[in-house]
């Protein structure tokens, strides 16, 4: 390209900035190195004088010696927070540049926009604003011209003159470019186009301005988002919590926020993403682990993923009547009834007697009838509890004695007031009650239920005695919406008091008896904002368009991005298929591409053709669903634990008409292909999927396909 002159100098302008700019946060690296150094020296003589002067000193001096030890060991670990921002900063001082002109101002002024806040340390000026601050709002979402953004005082008007965008790596300036449009398509492009990282990475250079609107949303309890396969949900939802993390710094902090994440692999891929943006990790929790902590003690039970296993292996008709039934608002609706009526209608208050002294019927039921709002057993415990106290001193007031046998037969009596023993037995009777509901509680052994009443049971319990909630979690994240039923919403709203953003895709659903549309989340939050993303930005348009017509969304808008068409194998059996797949890793291995994986409908899939390839020597990672960790190179798993996941190019094994069949491997199959980013590949021996026939008809302009026998 050649520049004009005017770009030269405004080029040479650039450098010249940049290079003050890494002057300046060298010094300052350069200064915290010293205080840290300084201090961690500090720290080491006061132990020793500590340990050397121990007895001489008294309680209240060593008290005091101890906290200053604290504290010095406190300003060093934020000096050495600190640090980490600016070795952070050095590597890439900035992303972009807004000229803003404010309304009353002589003229436009340039604010330098990156991960972090940094003033010069002399001047305090702020020589680069924070990604999050309120000024950097005007990057995201205006073009050039009359702009505003708002400040806790008030909002600022003005114009702005110019914006530029930057990428700079190991502090030097690759390329820049001027754009009035929002965050270039230059840019965007350079970057999708880039191989995957072993892990998720930020986008906050390029974050869209639809997206902006969710990652800065500050007024919404509970933010739904919907957003096709591909549309930067995921980050958009880490994103946002970094907002938060800075918008409302005094009153949040990452340890009270947790996200509850479809499996641990996805946490351990999506971990760097907060830390690359200065943040702390944040907790993560999967429904298994609330499972676990509920009946761990109380009964066995099928997990999640047990479930999904049984589904592909073909489900029974019965089976799936359960699983849609208890996947209705009007389950929990009738499980509510039933759990409140029976304090009503099952609770017989009877007179209490212990060592000649007695509580009449009236008193216990008086007493019982207090406390309408709280759990069932916990109101029995009350009168228990009551009861003990009153009969107790009435016996010890005459002179009597009172043993711990005394006080269990009371609670006992109590107890015998009403027909349930415990939460489960509630749950349990609910289908016993009428007739509409027998045969819909089928446990799978005698002390096993099955995933479907996992958290119908949970609620149960909540609902009828106390217990311990994430009380110290103030916003939760919850990622794959549509995997989620009415009663477990019900349970997290029981749990997590707290604001709440919610995402997914109703397209990627995993169970189809059981999963969730947006319309009925809304319906459980009706105070929710909805936000939708409807542009995938992951893979080329070829692969996108194929992906479409295995499971269409009208509202998905596909990035113009290109690359080759996604190849359909035809194989002439088993062995020919495992060698066109050992071809096809051979090819990755010749490309630029870093990451590949190997997706099966199944684990037990997954798992065969992992055996077949490492015993062929090929290097790969099997992910089951024990594994925590995410690794670059060849993966190999099933869609379900590729959920949210990506790679360079993904090879889906196996698309015969047997193997991919009903909805549920549809949607197995949709979410596989999603994966790749830049090529896809399918195999097969015998006809292939009825879900491929696009692929197999004449090419048209709308598939663009390759089908290869
Ligand atoms: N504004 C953006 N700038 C750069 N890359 C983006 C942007 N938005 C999304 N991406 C990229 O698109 C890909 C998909 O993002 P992400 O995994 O967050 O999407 P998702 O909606 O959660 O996907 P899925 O539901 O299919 O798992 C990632 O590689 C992400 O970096």
């Amino acid at each position: 390209m050649v520049l004009t002159d005017a770009q030269t100098r405004d080029e040479e302008r650039e450098r010249r900035h940049l290079a003050e700019t890494v002057r300046l946060l060298s010094g300052e690296l350069e200064r915290l190195t010293g205080d840290i150094d300084g201090s961690a020296r500090a720290i080491e003589e006061r132990k020793r004088h500590l340990w050397d002067n121990l007895r001489d000193m008294d309680f209240a001096e060593k008290a005091n010696f101890r906290g200053e030890v604290d504290m010095s060991v406190r300003l060093a670990e934020h000096a050495v927070m600190l640090r980490g921002r600016i070795e952070r900063l050095l590597e890439s001082p900035y992303f972009g540049r807004v000229d803003f002109h404010r309304r009353g101002e002589a003229g436009a002024r340039p604010y330098y926009i990156g991960v972090h806040n940094f003033s010069d340390p002399e001047t305090q000026e702020i020589v680069i604003h924070d990604w999050r601050a309120p000024v950097s709002g005007l990057y995201y979402d205006f073009e050039s011209g009359e702009a505003f953004f708002e400040t806790p005082a008030g909002t600022t008007h003005g114009e702005i003159t110019g914006k530029r965008q930057y990428k700079i790596q190991g502090g030097r300036l690759e390329y820049m470019f001027d754009t009035s449009l929002n965050i270039g398509d230059e840019v965007l492009q350079r970057e999708l186009g880039q191989s995957a990282d072993d892990r998720m990475k930020n986008i906050v250079a390029t974050i869209q301005r639809e997206q902006n609107a969710v990652i800065r949303n500050e007024t919404a309890r509970v933010l739904i988002l919907q957003g096709v396969a591909g549309s930067g949900k995921t980050s958009i939802a880490l994103h946002r919590v970094a907002f938060l993390l800075y918008r409302f710094k005094d009153t949040l902090s990452s340890d009270n926020v947790m996200i509850l994440s479809p499996n641990r692999v996805f946490g351990d891929y999506i971990a760097d993403v907060l830390p690359e943006l200065g943040e702390e990790r944040i907790a993560e929790i999967d429904v298994d682990t609330i499972a676990g902590r509920f009946l761990a003690r109380v009964t066995g039970y099928e997990a999640f993923s047990d479930q999904v296993v049984g589904l592909l292996e073909g489900v029974e008709d019965a089976a799936a009547e359960r699983m849609r039934y208890k996947a209705t608002p009007e389950f929990v609706a009738r499980l509510e009834e039933w759990i409140t009526s029976r304090a009503y209608e099952d609770f017989t208050p009877g007179e209490i007697e212990r060592k000649h002294k007695r509580l009449s019927a009236d008193w216990v039921a008086d007493l019982f009838h207090e406390s309408p709002t709280l759990p069932v057993f916990t109101r029995l415990d009350r009168v228990a509890n009551a009861a003990v106290h009153k009969l107790k001193h009435e016996v010890l007031d005459k002179g009597g004695t009172w043993a711990a046998a005394d006080t269990a037969s009371i609670r006992k009596q109590v107890r015998a007031m009403f027909p349930y023993k415990d939460a489960f037995a509630i749950y349990r009777a609910f289908y016993t009650d009428g007739p509409a509901r027998r045969g819909l509680f089928q446990p799978l052994g005698r002390k096993k239920i099955e995933y479907a009443d996992v958290f119908p049971l949970i609620y149960t319990m909540i609902r009828t005695s106390r217990q311990e909630s994430y009380g110290h979690i103030r916003h939760l994240l919850v990622d794959e919406m549509q995997d989620y039923t009415p009663i477990q919403y019900a349970v997290l709203r029981e749990l997590f008091s707290c604001t709440m953003t919610i995402l997914g895709d109703a397209n990627q659903s995993i169970n189809p008896f059981s999963s969730s549309s947006l319309s009925r989340i809304h319906s459980i939050f009706p105070e929710a904002d909805c936000l939708e993303l409807c542009k995938s930005y992951r893979s080329t348009s070829e692969i996108t368009e194929f992906a479409q017509n295995i499971s269409r969304n009208d509202k998905l808008i596909p990035i113009e991005r290109h690359g080759p068409p996604p190849q359909v194998l035809a194989c002439a059996d088993q062995h020919d298929q495992r060698a066109r797949i050992l071809t096809l890793i051979e090819q990755h291995r010749d490309s630029d591409h870093r990451s590949l994986g190997i997706i099966g409908k199944t684990l037990a899939q997954a798992e065969t053709l992992y055996h077949a390839l490492s015993g062929a020597g090929v290097e790969l990672t099997f992910l089951d669903y024990d594994s925590t960790a995410f690794t670059g190179g060849i993966v190999i798993t099933s869609a379900h634990i590729a959920k949210g996941l990506e790679f360079d190019t993904v090879i889906v094994p196996q698309v015969d008409e047997q193997n991919y069949a009903n909805e549920m491997d549809r949607c197995m199959l949709y979410i596989a292909c999603t994966r790749a980013m830049h090529e896809l590949h399918l195999t097969h021996h015998g006809q292939p999927s009825g879900f491929l026939t696009f692929s197999t008809e004449p090419r048209s302009h709308a598939h663009d396909t390759q089908t290869v026998s």
